[in-house]
């Protein structure tokens, strides 16, 4: 399997990429704007190129759709995108150190508010806020980790009090974490008709803003000891 992991930033690629330790490196790949850390083993059964997009939707999606397309024009496309990092977790469904498993990637403020509440886009008529990841293999990713399955929510500015949290999981009920990046990759996946998941290691608790109670690296190794448990399943895939 042909296999792309995009995250936001450089620490969380170096984490995947020690969870996948036992693929071999093969250097680094420029892209326009980017750098592709290629890993894998020649004839192997599975190459996995990691992509550090940079922070949000926006950069996510033009990070992913450049390696989507270097790939595709080099008559090897890839089989699998997956979008990984850090997250916060909704109380009461992702603690803090737990991995989610997105069964929903969704765009969570895609839309228009109206007097009678907010409309995701597709009822506006335009596209879509929501991606939906392959089963059964979310179900057999997340099951495998042991994570948390639900809706993980792209946001654009990271919720910072209690009344927009609840008002998030009012709009996106069973939600278990929101993130910046997920619905940018997926949509960049969705146009090249590639199968997209999202795994997310919890550092913060979706809420109050209290950077003192983010726990980046206990998420950062819960995403290493995530991807190490991943490997043997794609490498069957
Ligand atoms: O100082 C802050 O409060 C602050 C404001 C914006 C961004 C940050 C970050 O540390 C980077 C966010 C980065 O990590 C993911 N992430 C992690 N936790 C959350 C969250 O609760 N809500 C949204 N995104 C989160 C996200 O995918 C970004 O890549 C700090």
């Amino acid at each position: 399997m042909r296999l792309l992991v995009v995250t936001a930033v450089a620490a969380e690629l170096d984490s995947v990429a020690q969870g996948l330790r036992a693929l071999e490196d093969r250097g680094v790949h420029p892209l326009p704007g980017h750098r592709l850390r290629r890993l894998g083993v020649a004839g192997g059964p599975l190459r996995a190129d990691l992509l550090a997009a940079g922070v949000g939707p926006g950069a996510a999606a033009a990070g992913a759709a450049s390696a989507l397309a270097t790939a595709f024009l080099a008559n090897e496309a890839y089989d699998l995108v997956v979008a990984a990092g850090i997250a916060g977790g909704f109380g009461g469904v992702a603690p803090v150190g737990s991995v989610v498993v997105a069964d929903a990637i969704v765009a969570a403020d895609l839309g228009a508010e109206t007097a009678a509440g907010f409309l995701p886009v597709q009822k506006l008529g335009f596209g879509t806020s929501v991606h939906l990841p392959p089963q059964p293999l979310a179900g057999e990713v997340a099951r495998t980790l042991e994570a948390v399955t639900g809706p993980v929510l792209t946001v654009s500015t990271v919720t910072g009090t209690a009344r927009n949290a609840e008002l998030l999981a009012a709009r996106h009920p069973g939600a278990a974490a929101e993130a910046m990046e997920g619905f940018g990759v997926a949509e960049a996946a969705e146009a090249h008709g590639v199968p997209v998941l999202e795994i997310r290691a919890v550092s913060n608790t979706v809420g109050p803003r209290d950077r003192d109670a983010w726990r980046i690296g206990d998420a950062l190794a819960a995403l290493t000891d995530a991807f190490g448990k991943l490997r043997p399943l794609l490498e069957k895939t």
